[in-house]
This record gives C-alpha cells, sequence and structure tokens, in this order.
C-alpha cells in the first residue's frame, strides 16, 4: 500500500485501496489507519487502485460531454423541473451553493426506481436517437461508483471500530432505496477577471455522507484551510476519485471526521470543466444519531438526532 502525499500545507493524502478490495489484511490494516488520519482532517482523501475501468470513465465523461454538447432547448426538455425527484438537468447558474450563481450546468439522475415514488424511474433522459449511448453509460457508471460507495463506507465503518458492515444499510440496502444521486457538472471557461468575481461553485460542504467525485485534468477544485484562511487546491490525480466527508457523517461521527469547505474556479484555460460526483444521502426515514464509538465517556452528542428527509429538505431549499 503506497500513501503519498500531495505538498501543500493542506494534505489531502492518495490512498491506493487496491489491497482491500483485495482482501489483503496487512495492507487493509495501513489502508484503514489513513482513511481513519484523512477522515479526521482534512475530510478529503484521493482513492486509487479503485474498481471503477479507464474505459468506463471514459466512455461516462464522452457521453456527458454529448449531452451538454446539445442545444439549450433539448437539455431543457429535461429540465430538473420536470421531475418530481429534481433528477435532470440545470441551467447554469440555477443552484446557488455561494453567494450568486454557481457558473456551472448539471446533470443528475438517482436510482432506477426511486425511493419515495411511485414512480417506476423518475430519471429523465433525452430521446436514445438525440443522445445515444447516455443512459446506458451513465447507469453503469452509477451502479458502479455506487458499488464502490459500498467498499469506501465499509472502510470508514472499519477506521471507526464498528463492524465492517455498519453503514451497508445506508448505502446499499433494500437494494437500490437508498439516496446515491449522481451529478455531472460542466464548468464553463471564464476570463481571469470573471474568475476573481464569480465561481464554478460557491464556498459549502456536502450534504450527504459521502461523496465520491471524478475530476478531469483541467482543475479547479479547492479545500479550504481554516487555521490560515486559505484555499488549496486538490490536485488532478489520474486515474483516482476524491473522497470526501460530508455533513451527514460529520454529525454521525460527533464532528470526528471533519465536512470540510471546498469551491470549484471556473477554467479560465478555454476548456470546459467536466466533474462527477456521486453523493450518497442514505435511506430517507434513517435517523442519524452519533455512532456510539464516537462518543467517550461523558461525552455529549454534538448534534440533535435527525431524520435524513429532513436534512436534505432543508439543503435543497436553501440553494435552489
Ligand atoms: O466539481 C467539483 O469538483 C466539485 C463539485 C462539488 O463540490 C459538489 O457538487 O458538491
Ligand atoms: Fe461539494
Amino acid at each position: 500500500m503506497t500513501v503519498n502525499t500531495i505538498e501543500s500545507e493542506i494534505e489531502v493524502p492518495v490512498i491506493d485501496i487496491s489491497g482491500y478490495l483485495q482482501n489483503d489484511k496487512t495492507q487493509t490494516k495501513d489502508i484503514v489507519a489513513a482513511v481513519r488520519s484523512a477522515c479526521k482532517y482534512p475530510g478529503f482523501f484521493q482513492i486509487t487502485g479503485h474498481s471503477v475501468s479507464a474505459d468506463l470513465r471514459a466512455q461516462t465523461l464522452q457521453s456527458l460531454q454529448d449531452f451538454f454538447g446539445l442545444p439549450q432547448d433539448v437539455k431543457m426538455q429535461v429540465h430538473r423541473t420536470k421531475s418530481e425527484c429534481f433528477t435532470g438537468y440545470e441551467i447554469v447558474g440555477e443552484q446557488k451553493v455561494g453567494t450568486g450563481g454557481d457558473q456551472k450546468e448539471g446533470f443528475m439522475i438517482g436510482p432506477e426506481p426511486f425511493p419515495g415514488t411511485s414512480l417506476e424511474v423518475a430519471n429523465q433522459w433525452p430521446e436514445e436517437s438525440v443522445c445515444p449511448g447516455l443512459k446506458g453509460t451513465f447507469m453503469q457508471y452509477y451502479n458502479e461508483v455506487r458499488q464502490l460507495s459500498k467498499y469506501m463506507f465499509r472502510l470508514l465503518a472499519l477506521s471507526l471500530d464498528l463492524e465492517e458492515t455498519y453503514f451497508d444499510k445506508f448505502v446499499a440496502s433494500r437494494d437500490y432505496q437508498a439516496m446515491s444521486m449522481c451529478k455531472a457538472h460542466r464548468y464553463p471557461p471564464t476570463t481571469k477577471e470573471m474568475a476573481d468575481k464569480t465561481r464554478g461553485i460557491g464556498a459549502h460542504t456536502d450534504w450527504g455522507a459521502l461523496t465520491l467525485l471524478l475530476q478531469d485534468e483541467v482543475g479547479g477544485l479547492e479545500v479550504y484551510y481554516e487555521p490560515k484562511d486559505k484555499w488549496y487546491p486538490v490536485k488532478y490525480v489520474p486515474d483516482a476519485y476524491v473522497v470526501n466527508i460530508g455533513d451527514m457523517m460529520e454529525r454521525w461521527t460527533n464532528n470526528r471526521y471533519k465536512s470540510t469547505r471546498h469551491r470549484v474556479n471556473s477554467p479560465v484555460s478555454g476548456n470546459y470543466r467536466y466533474s462527477i460526483g456521486l453523493f450518497n444521502e442514505g435511506l430517507l426515514d434513517q435517523m442519524l444519531e452519533c455512532i456510539p464509538t464516537c462518543l467517550a465517556e461523558g461525552e455529549e452528542p454534538l448534534h440533535k438526532p435527525i431524520k435524513v428527509e429532513t436534512h436534505l429538505r432543508a439543503c435543497y431549499e436553501a440553494t435552489y
């Protein structure tokens, strides 16, 4: 197992998880220790040696480029407001995570069938003839990254001295009932002057428990380092997923694991930037309360128990 550290004041370690996936007990111990340390601080790390093939990643990015390249009126036919689950397309500036509208377009899908709805399928897709292969490729990608999430949650469980399958219910129970949303972004290029005034996505923490993000080589993702009030890049590492702790996991662990603020700067390179996030948001009716191993004797939980649905509704309402 290798743990490489990217040089900067904030260390976003790169952890090769292949030993864990191959069931190597000795390597797993080191991987778990590296994951534990990264989750405590800075709440961000990158993983290599995972199970999602380079071909699938490339094909998915290509299909999404094709989708975002469609005429605006075609994309608007699958606009998010047409779905009761808010899946589908969103225009530049529609989401306001920071101040002002975020300078990115989005396309979000969820599980099929979708939890909490009578609809068989809540995802919205353009006609196959309009964007051939998008649905098949993006759904395959979704399913494979979701499977990878399950293993990441197992590593997290081990890192918290819990049963390895502790989070299985949250991440993958009742087949596809857990809310894992996959959202692709396209960030339009901007000028240097404008890049100081606007953001691809404003400073925020993620709402779910754990995010797995694929970013392309354009770069722009930054994490906040509070002691110095500074932002540091999460550099592009070929083949890696960026993994970060979200608000739910911070609550769950009584703030032992950190949901760190991050943002994306718009590209000034002249190229669009693409990324795909898988947000693990759990079962809507599940209660989030302090995990027993995260409470020392005499320590009080910092957060009141909250239902996943209540937490998520508040987050969506605050930013759209
Ligand atoms: O595009 C990225 O690199 C990050 C996007 C992000 O932070 C988010 O969607 O929550
Ligand atoms: Fe985020």
